[in-house]
């Protein structure tokens, strides 16, 4: 055993490898510790780790283990993570001084435990930084203004087809020697999507002719069905509603305000807010736990909740009816975003036919089994649904700077 140890990092994920970091480097023992990438279980991966922990740090080095880098992931894959019957049981655990994670909560760490009895530093990623809430933001401003535009859709058809006119759209039934200008505010979703235009080899200069454009199965010469139909809308005026007011949310209705021209209001369990800032002054309140027919006003839902037990499946098939107006009228106007976490929706209670004719959009950066995309996908597809994997926040700016926050923690720590 060795008198003399020195401090000693151990980074589960690549930290960002600034001056700050070269400069930890001259001091501390930098330790790189990754997890398997699959095909193993929690306890195997737990295996691995304590492995690695009895054979690289104090007492069997004199590498002394006293922080933690856990950078986004942590200890996810670790089942229940660093427990208090590891830290007791394994020796090389109990000088840590400090544990620091990138992304909000520390999960999957028995904080108490090791706050009681070692006084460890244990942060994440300060919760006050602007630029996650505003990133976030950004997320919830594209899905929602894809619900209105339908932007990507059209981009996407473009990218196949290659020609601004007929991506703007051909529609069927129209006379046959009508001359149809398709200024592009109508969609249309197919049965299929590719190669499904066919264009009459006599009339192929578009310019003059696009209703010698036919849409057809290539093998059988049938006409292709439209299974979806829908127009594009301004979100200007629209009414938005924002459920969850906390620093997502907020900043959510800024942009949804100023950048989209929306008529937005807020609801959240903690009831209005009597100090708000100038520019947030007049976002409207919306009672929290009034999931009546008044919800039918709004044209678009965001939400920016936390998964807690009062808040899973809250959006479920009793909330989204008395979001529908009319039964004859602007069936399918409502956009839903979810920026928060998947289980806030209970996508297996949401009858299908909601989905499909109540529901004009819905836009999701979290799932409900994720990582894997389960339950939520059998109704979506590209024209009614927009999806991103959970980037809400993940920007080159929120990367270094929550690496930085963590690095420069771990320097005043240890000293
Ligand atoms: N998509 C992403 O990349 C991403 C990134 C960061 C956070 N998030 C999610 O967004 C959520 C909100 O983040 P934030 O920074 O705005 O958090 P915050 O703590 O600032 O605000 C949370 C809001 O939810 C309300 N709330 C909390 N518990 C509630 C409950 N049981 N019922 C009703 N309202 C409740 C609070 O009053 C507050 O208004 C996070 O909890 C997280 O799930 C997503």
């Amino acid at each position: 055993m060795n008198d003399h140890t020195v401090p000693a990092v151990l980074f589960l994920n690549e930290p960002v490898k600034t001056d700050l970091y070269k400069s930890l480097e001259k001091k501390y023992g930098m330790f790189n510790f990754r997890f398997a990438k699959k095909e193993k279980t929690p306890s195997e991966q737990q295996r691995d780790f304590l492995n690695y922990i009895e054979q690289n740090f104090y007492p069997s080095t004199e590498y002394k283990l006293e922080a933690l880098y856990l950078g986004y992931s942590g200890f996810h894959p670790m089942g229940d993570g660093l427990t208090e019957e590891l830290i007791i049981k394994y020796q090389q655990l109990q000088f840590l001084k400090v544990i620091t994670l990138c992304s909000r909560g520390i999960d999957k760490v028995c904080v108490d435990y090791l706050q009681e009895k070692y006084n460890t530093v244990i942060k994440n990623y300060d919760d006050n930084e602007s630029y996650v809430a505003n990133d976030v933001a950004d997320c919830a401003m594209y899905h929602v203004l894809e619900g209105f535009r339908k932007f990507s859709y059209q981009q996407g058809k473009l990218r196949d087809i290659l020609h601004s006119e007929i991506t703007r759209g051909y529609l069927r039934g129209d006379q046959e020697n009508e001359l149809k200008f398709c200024f592009g505010h109508e969609l249309q979703l197919l049965t299929e999507q590719k190669n499904e235009i066919i264009i009459n080899e006599q009339q192929n200069d578009l310019n003059q002719s696009l209703e010698y454009l036919e849409i057809k199965n290539e093998t059988t010469e049938q006409p292709v069905d439209v299974i979806q139909y829908m127009y594009t809308n301004s979100p200007m005026n629209k009414k938005a509603l924002i459920m969850g007011y906390g620093k997502i949310g907020q900043r959510v209705a800024l942009k949804l305000k100023y950048g989209l021209s929306m008529d937005v209001s807020y609801t959240t369990r903690s009831g209005e807010r009597d100090e708000v800032e100038d520019s947030l002054r007049d976002i409207k309140y919306y009672p929290w736990g009034n999931w009546n027919d008044d919800l039918s006003q709004f044209d678009a839902i965001v939400l920016c909740l936390p998964l807690s037990q009062q808040t899973k499946h809250l959006i479920n098939d009793d909330f989204l009816k008395k979001c529908s107006r009319d039964q004859n009228d602007n069936l399918n106007h409502l956009t839903l975003v979810n920026l928060g976490r998947g289980m806030l929706i209970d996508w297996e209670n949401i009858p299908e036919y909601l989905v499909k004719d109540r529901i004009r959009h819905i836009g999701l950066d979290v799932f409900y089994n994720e990582p894997a995309l389960t339950k939520e996908c059998d109704n979506l597809n590209e024209m009614n649904s927009s999806i991103t994997p959970h980037i809400g926040s993940s920007t080159f700016e929120v990367f270094n700077r929550s690496s930085e926050f963590c690095l420069n923690l771990i320097k005043d720590t240890l000293g």
